[in-house]
């Protein structure tokens, strides 16, 4: 799905009103009749008092024709008009006088009014602002706003939180509404999404006004949602006369006395994938442990008795994903300085591997091309250095992988894989998989789908929608507290089956 910006949403208004030979008041109206529709199915004609706070502009005017229609069939509205600028809009106008012809007279706010009292049981629609916010609200506004994120009552906004920007960082995070529910225009926007500014969204669900279909077709975006109708043809199928052979050789490569556990979970998550084989590249010291904890693989020791110390595989794999538990001794890292200088093999670097990279940021030219860096927060830090915000944080990552040609996985709650100037953000996951050892897991699965002939940019944005759905399922059966990596592992076999199942819902398109 893709995040069209503001400006391209704009466009596409201006265009489908020219080729679809309508009227922008007319697009409103489809707006209004979704926002209805919704509110209608769930309310279903309660006495229910709703609070709408309308701006001047067309998010605004989109809240005053919902108003007419919530009145028309019999809801108990009452109508703030929020009258931050003398600059009304055209259709925000028209739809004002349209509700004036019902009978319906909005009380009109401004700096010097009395805030209307909401108690905890209204509804507040939050039509102030939408994507036309281009400076802070001013003060009695944003103490309006202030004023219903107290109230306690369900908030619902019409395109984006009123305050918050599609694509930058509020300069004031009070005066932004805090949506129980977003209701947004034909696409979602790429703040929804980041941890600054996503936490002012709660749930979301799209309205389809029906904008141009060619131009949202063909019109090329910087970020996409990433959904399951979009990782269901990245698949490969396993062919009948397949054989191990056909699936690759991983190496897991890790671990260090006391973290064996993370090339456990790597090494597992590898093979249940579908890696063809896999062989576990540790110290010495944890040669018992992984042949007793996966059976399934191989297991290469180093010369290091408690850290690897120096590195020397016996065959050439298809790929190897390393860095987990592996620390950051001296002896470790001479010998992945030494291991990287001369590998050709298509990597996967996760945790300690990208902090040594940091520590040796020389070494980021000896990667193999799109090489998978698999960086939380705080490595990905390490990595770039820091950053202003959010949405900075993504224009240096774009950057850095531009200039070294790998592919960046930006984990978090929504995890953006970054490569070639485009974000791909992930639609799976919950805060359960917050939990030790789900990285090494993340590791393992990429590692794996590389082994199989996944294109480096598919392995990612499959590995990590997968990786997600899995613990989906985990948290939908256990909760989120009880979710573990050695679950995720065990659940990817069902996400598989949950992405190829016909009796799965249609997919909506939503997020939370
Ligand atoms: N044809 C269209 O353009 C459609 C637009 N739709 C709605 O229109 C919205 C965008 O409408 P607008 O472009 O009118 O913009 P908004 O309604 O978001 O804002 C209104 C105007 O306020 C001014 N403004 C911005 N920041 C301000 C601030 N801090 N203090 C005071 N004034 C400020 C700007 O001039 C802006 O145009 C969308 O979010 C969506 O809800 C929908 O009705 C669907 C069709
Ligand atoms: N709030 C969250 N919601 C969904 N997924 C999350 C959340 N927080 C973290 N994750 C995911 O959990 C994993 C954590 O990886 P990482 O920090 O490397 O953990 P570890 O080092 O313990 O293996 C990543 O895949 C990340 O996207
Ligand atoms: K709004």
């Amino acid at each position: 799905m893709k995040i069209f910006s503001a400006a391209q949403i704009y466009k596409a208004d201006k265009l489908t009103i020219k080729n679809q030979q309508i009227s922008s008041e007319a697009l409103m109206e489809r707006a209004a009749t979704g926002l209805f529709q919704w509110l209608h199915e769930r309310l279903r004609g309660t006495s229910v008092k709703i609070h709408l706070f309308c701006g001047i502009g067309n998010n605004g005017g989109d809240g005053i024709a919902l108003a007419r229609h919530l009145h028309e069939h019999g809801y108990n509205v009452h109508v703030h008009v929020v009258n931050y600028s003398e600059k009304r809009s055209k259709d925000f106008l028209i739809n004002l006088e349209r509700l004036k012809d019902r009978k319906i007279w909005p009380d009109f706010l401004s700096e010097k009014s009395t805030l209307p009292k909401i108690h905890e049981s209204d509804i507040v629609i939050d039509a102030i602002f939408g994507i036309g916010l281009n400076r802070e609200p001013e003060g009695w506004v944003a103490h309006l706003i202030k004023h219903i994120n107290s109230s306690g009552a369900f908030t619902l906004s019409v395109d984006v939180p009123s305050g918050l920007y599609s694509d930058r960082v509020p300069e004031n995070l009070e005066a932004v509404v805090e949506s129980n529910y977003v209701l947004t225009i034909q696409a979602p926007k790429l703040s929804f999404f980041l941890p600054q500014t996503g936490i002012f969204v709660n749930q979301w669900e799209i309205v389809d006004i029906g904008l141009d279909p060619q131009y949202l077709e063909e019109t090329e975006t910087d970020y996409q949602f990433i959904t399951k109708s979009d990782i269901v043809p990245l698949y490969i199928p396993r062919e009948k006369f397949a054989h191990k052979g056909s699936f690759g050789h991983s190496v897991i490569m890790g671990g260090s006395y006391g973290k064996i556990g993370a090339v456990v979970l790597s090494t597992k998550a590898s093979l249940n994938i579908g890696s063809g084989l896999v062989t576990a590249y540790i110290p010495e010291c944890g040669y018992g442990v992984l042949q007793t904890a996966v059976p399934e693989a191989m297991v290469v020791t180093d010369d290091g008795d408690d850290h690897v110390k120096k590195i020397k595989i016996p065959f050439e794999p298809t790929v190897i994903g390393l860095g987990m538990g592996l620390g950051t001794e001296t002896g470790t890292v001479h010998a992945i300085s030494e291991f990287l200088e001369k590998n050709k093999t298509p990597l996967v670097i996760d945790a300690d591997g990208i902090n040594i990279l940091a520590k040796q940021p020389g070494l980021l030219k000896k990667l193999p091309p799109q090489t998978i860096l698999t960086p939380h927060e705080g490595e990905l830090k390490r990595l770039l250095g820091t950053w202003k915000d959010d949405f900075d944080k993504l224009k240096k990552t774009m950057a850095f992988s531009k200039e070294h040609d790998c592919i960046v996985v930006v984990k978090g709650a929504h995890t953006i894989v970054i490569y070639n100037g485009k974000g791909y953000i992930n639609s799976t996951g919950n805060p359960g998989i917050a939990t030790a050892g789900s990285g090494d897991v993340l590791t393992g699965t990429l590692t794996g789908l590389l082994s199989q002939g996944y294109p480096a940019l598919h392995a990612a944005i499959f590995g990590v929608f997968i990786h997600g759905l899995a613990g989906d399922i985990e948290a939908s059966q256990k909760g989120y507290e009880a979710v573990t990596a050695s679950s995720i592992i065990n659940n990817i076999g069902n996400a598989f089956m949950a992405l190829f199942s016909t009796k799965q819902e249609e997919e909506a398109p939503s997020g939370d």
